[in-house]
């Protein structure tokens, strides 16, 4: 068994697995490496070549875990949105109107993103660790698809949301759908665990939450059934536990805003990942390392993943990833400690 499946399922473990959002990606010089001949849509369509870039951290450190290389816009290019990076997402024409709702396809399981299953079947047989598969979660998707790109609190999002709620319901359950789709093509192909990101849940107060983002969370998560451990991933969302804590995940990623245990009182029989600040592996390896014990006690309690609050930032030094992912092996936690 792995020690990061026993934790994802609530089982308690000799020490705290470890994976890293973004574990792959441009803080690693074999990644610009390999940028420098592939464009990232290249990268993600091909799966040999995004098996190698998912293996590229799992070969440097010793991860609990390997997540696939893709993005959460990977679905959306078969829904007939044009999407480039530039390094975040860009939308050439945004979805505002119903027209542009109606518009959108919603493609057969096996017709949308064939290159992602086939990149997880071959990542089966190569990594010695458990694969996980990712989706980004309607609500985040729909963020990107209406507001065009990055923005830092997507206020014409939130405005559009109640502005015309009859087309952002059709847009979310569109979405719903292919997310559903996307995730079971990823776990028939043999992702061991799934997570569903929703990063920008938390711009939105708790009525918004609950009728834009909880209820397709809910569908998406409850559609995929416990095949394998869901995982949950809100950003500056502490406000939104209450909700948060009636879906149906095994696992919650929190981020660094507060301490693990204040946030497992709200996120009862839940397993915790989570939760290191991201910028404080931009400091040193000692420093690094400090931030990783505060974590690690604040985890104790209950069963625990450890992880970034966040994803690896690209002006990270690999060999304080290096070290920190030995600190977080080397941290026992002993039975009486795990709640369970
Ligand atoms: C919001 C979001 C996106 N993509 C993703 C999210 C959810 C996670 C989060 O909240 O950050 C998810 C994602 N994107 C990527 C992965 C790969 C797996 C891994 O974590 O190692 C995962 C899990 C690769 C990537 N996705 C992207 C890159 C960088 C591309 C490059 O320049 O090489 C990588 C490695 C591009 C991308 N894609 C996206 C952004 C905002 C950006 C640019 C900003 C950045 O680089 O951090 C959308």
């Amino acid at each position: 068994m792995s020690v990061f499946l026993d934790a994802a399922w609530g089982k308690s473990t000799p020490h705290a697995p470890v994976w890293l959002m973004r574990q792959a990606g441009r803080y690693l010089p074999e990644y610009r490496h390999l940028k420098e001949r592939y464009g990232f849509w290249e990268m993600v369509r091909t799966p040999e070549l995004a098996v190698e870039v998912t293996l590229q951290p799992v070969r440097r450190f010793p991860l609990d875990a390997a997540i696939l290389f893709s993005d959460i816009m990977t679905p959306l290019p078969p829904m007939g949105v044009d999407i480039e990076f530039a390094p975040g997402p860009v939308l050439a024409r945004p979805v505002r109107t119903g027209s542009d709702v109606d518009a959108l396809r919603v493609p057969a399981a096996g017709e949308l993103v064939p290159f992602v299953a086939e990149a997880v079947r071959l990542l089966r047989a190569a990594s010695p660790v458990p694969v996980i598969g990712f989706a980004g979660a309607p609500l985040t998707l729909a963020t990107y698809l209406v507001q065009g790109g990055g923005s830092k609190d997507h206020a014409e999002f939130r405005a559009w949301l109640r502005q015309d709620p009859v087309s952002a319901d059709a847009l979310l359950d569109k979405l719903t759908e292919v997310t559903i789709r996307y995730l079971r093509d990823q776990i028939d192909a043999g992702a061991q665990a799934v997570q569903l990101f929703d990063s920008w849940a938390g711009v939105h107060d708790a009525a918004g939450y609950g009728r834009f983002g909880l209820p397709h969370a809910r569908r998406v998560l409850e559609a995929l059934g416990d095949r394998v451990p869901r995982i949950y991933l809100a950003v500056g969302a502490s406000h939104l536990y209450g909700p948060i804590a009636s879906l149906p995940a095994e696992v919650v990623s929190v981020d660094w805003r507060r301490p693990l245990h204040e946030c497992r009182a709200e996120l009862p029989g839940m397993a915790l990942q989570g939760n290191l600040d991201p910028g404080l592996l931009l400091t040193t390896p000692e420093l690094a390392v400090a931030g990783a014990h505060e974590v690690l006690r604040a985890g104790l309690g209950g069963p625990h993943i450890f992880n970034l609050g966040h994803g690896v930032l690209p002006g990270t030094n690999p060999d304080t990833v290096a070290r920190l992912v030995d600190a977080v092996h080397e941290f026992p936690r002993t039975e009486g400690d795990q709640g369970s």
